[in-house]
């Protein structure tokens, strides 16, 4: 996988026109944008200013709020609406003008499936294909089959399509955008509605075509989603993009620059915790109840030991606090989630209309 964007100082990463460090090169992204802007009638900016760098390989999310422009933005990188101003490159080809070439590369998902309740699903995915200049009539059958089975609906293949679950509709849908080989698959908020066995079957389809080598670009308002599932993630708040990364970076920009998360401890002996884990090099030492908490140094830091050693892992902290006698009954550490992130970020909650 080809490296991550890093974030900057400031905890947003550069933009993708910049040279950026840790930015993947502009072959190795799947989807670029530079100042994309979408504004419909009355003057407001749907999208604003869009620079997105999509590396090639990654599971990315692209979070935001209802409203956001998520969906205004997929709509102008598929070549469905014409962009107000900007640029966006997808697979390394300028879109819309490269559509003929790019889009058969392509498996788009945008706003639910349309299907043919009066045919089966079957049928639904024969008449896709058949919609398919490229595709060999000879070889539909197969190419069919092999779909459905990828997602799951080879036993219901024959069922109405009326008569499928959301969930299986979705999954149709899939198979749809599935059946040529595909270098990117466009997915526009891929498990909305679906019950949460439908939410996973979903996610654990998306992680099976991302281990097959395509590069997987979803949209979700559901933070925990992205979380699950995606290694890289841009977020959006009303058109404008407020950061992008690795989902881990993403979290390491509220945690700080030693981005190790906050450790607790559970015990009844909270005091002596405290103090050991002072002497220790935690800081921002608190204690709440039963449990003690507080900030990891940073992986290069001195840590000093009981016995002048160095404790060096979450392990050996364990280790030192018992070894003092303090009874601990829970130990871990607390990562920053995404919905800290935005929160931090835009200074709003995450439920906000864009
Ligand atoms: N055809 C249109 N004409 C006018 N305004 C539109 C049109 N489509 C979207 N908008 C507006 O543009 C903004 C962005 O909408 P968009 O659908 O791209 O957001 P979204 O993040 O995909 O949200 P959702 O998940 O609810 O679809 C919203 O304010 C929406 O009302």
């Amino acid at each position: 996988m080809p490296a991550p964007p890093a974030p900057g100082p400031d905890g947003v990463c550069p933009p993708a026109d910049g040279p950026g460090p840790g930015r993947p090169p502009a072959g190795d992204r799947a989807i670029e944008t530079r100042g994309l802007t979408k504004a419909y009638g009355g003057g407001r900016l749907a999208v604003d200013g869009l620079d997105l760098a999509v590396p090639r390989g990654s599971i990315f999310g692209f979070l935001g709020p209802n409203g956001c422009g998520k969906t205004t933005t997929i709509r102008m990188l598929m070549g469905l609406i014409q962009a107000t101003a900007g640029h966006a490159r997808v697979l390394g080809q300028p879109m819309p003008a490269a559509g003929r070439r790019v889009l058969p590369e392509v498996g788009a998902l945008i706003e639910g499936p349309a299907l043919y309740g009066f045919l089966s699903g079957r049928d639904n995915l024969r008449r896709f294909d058949a919609a398919d200049p490229g595709a060999d009539p000879r070889t539909r059958g197969a190419r069919v089959g092999r779909a459905l089975e990828r997602v799951g609906l080879a036993a219901a293949a024959g069922k109405k399509a009326r008569a499928y679950s959301l969930g299986m509709k979705q999954r149709l849908g899939l198979a749809a955008a599935l059946l040529q080989p595909r270098e990117l698959l466009v997915l526009d908020e891929p498990t909305n509605g679906l019950d949460p066995q439908g939410m996973r079957e979903i996610r654990a389809l998306v992680r099976e075509l991302a281990a097959d080598g395509t590069t997987v670009f979803l949209s979700s308002h559901l933070l925990d989603e992205i979380e699950q599932v995606c290694t890289h993630a841009a977020v959006m708040a009303r058109g404008r993009l407020i950061t992008q990364g690795t989902v881990a970076d993403l979290s390491a920009t509220v945690l700080g620059p030693r981005g190790n998360g906050r450790l607790t401890v559970t015990t009844p002996d909270t005091a002596d915790a405290a103090r050991v884990l002072k002497e220790l090099g935690v800081s921002g030492v608190e204690i709440t109840d039963d449990r003690v908490t507080g900030e990891l140094p940073a992986p290069d830091a001195p840590m000093g030991g009981p016995d002048g050693g160095a404790p060096r892992e979450l392990a050996d902290l364990n280790a030192a606090l018992v070894h003092a006698g303090v009874r601990v009954r829970g130990f871990g550490t607390e990562r920053a989630s995404l919905e800290d992130v935005f929160v931090s970020l835009t200074g709003e909650g995450f439920d906000v209309a864009g």
